[in-house]
């Protein structure tokens, strides 16, 4: 049986003039990977702030754990884990240190604490590094040390703000890996990515956009609730097929991929009206249908009014 592990309601945050985050209302189930993506300033960090409770909401309900936020935001501490892009680190004591210092902030016992810090010593490749002064480390190895600080306490729910936004696609594959090992051993995971391919891991995405949830699903679900068909257009100047495009009311978003031209519509006959353009403007192209990804569903739903043509 599913059981929810974050629930908030009409969520909603303020800094002055600015609306960061607006009504948002959002379910997390146990053991998901949550993904959170969104344009920049879009509210996702604030919004993981708040459900850890470092931050206050400016109305709305929220509850972790079970626990009411911002009341209960002491106990929630112990229960979860949060790690940022930052990896918050004391650079000048070593990677075992780190961990012992954060075990003793977490109120491990001496003895659960040293075995704890080997078992992750280990389990995230840093015994040959236990000696290291942390501001020493690679992106990586700052990764995977930040993410053990992050699990020291085996918390029930793991929030990541854009835990991989330093690193590289090695290290973000491996880091993803070390995510669903948690997955299944019943953690849940929020985590925030601008990465498609780490959203297409997820088990459930949430889109956020100008602090409101434009799009809540699985990958496959919001793709297949993309409307219309992408199209391809692919020719010798696609630069030149671009703008014999342009402003043609049934496209409301074109991206060079490569060599070829990828149109966003929601128009039964967009391929049609897209072939009859190029013809008139002399470009030879072939256009085909092809199959939605992730980065159409985030291009659609958080698209801005001003810069497109059509409506789907
Ligand atoms: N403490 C603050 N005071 C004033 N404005 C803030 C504060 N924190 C965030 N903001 C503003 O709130 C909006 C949302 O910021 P937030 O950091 O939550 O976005 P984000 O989606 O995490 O962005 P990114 O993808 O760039 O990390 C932005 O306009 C930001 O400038």
């Amino acid at each position: 049986m599913s059981e929810t592990v974050i629930r908030a309601s009409s969520l909603s945050k303020r800094f002055g003039d600015l609306t960061a985050v607006d009504g948002l209302d959002l379910r997390v189930e146990r053991a998901e990977v949550f993904g959170f993506l969104g344009p920049n300033g879009c509210g996702k960090s604030t919004t993981i702030r708040m459900l850890c409770g470092l931050l206050l909401p400016s109305a709305g309900e929220i509850e972790v754990l079970g626990y009411r936020i911002p009341q209960d935001a002491e106990a929630l501490k112990r229960r979860i884990g949060y790690m940022t892009q930052k990896f918050s680190l004391y650079e000048d004591l070593t990677v075992a240190e780190n961990l012992d210092f954060l075990a003793s902030i977490q109120g491990l016992g001496r003895a659960q604490a040293r075995r704890r810090v080997a078992e992750l010593l280990e389990r995230y490749w840093l015994g040959d590094l236990r000696d290291r002064l942390s501001g020493t480390l690679s992106g990586g190895q700052k990764q995977r040390l930040a993410l053990a600080g992050a699990v020291l306490h085996e918390p029930d729910l793991l929030l990541l703000d854009e835990p991989t936004s330093a690193v590289d696609p090695q290290s973000r594959r491996e880091f993803w890996d070390s995510l669903f090992e948690l997955a299944e051993a019943g953690t849940t995971l929020l985590v925030s990515t601008h990465y498609m391919d780490e959203a297409e891991r997820c088990t459930r995405l949430g889109i956020l956009d100008s602090g409101r949830l434009v799009a809540d699903g699985s990958p496959a679900e919001l793709m297949a609730r993309l409307p219309g068909q992408p199209l391809l257009v692919e020719c010798a100047q696609p630069r030149q097929a671009q703008r014999a495009l342009q402003g043609l009311p049934a496209i409301y978003a074109s991206a060079q991929i490569g060599a070829s031209l990828r149109l966003l519509s929601a128009t039964d006959d967009a391929r049609e009206q897209v072939e009859r353009r190029l013809a008139e403007a002399g470009v030879q192209a072939r256009v085909r249908a092809t199959e939605a990804n992730l980065e159409d569903v985030f291009v659609a739903v958080t698209r801005r009014p001003d810069i497109q043509g059509a409506t789907p």
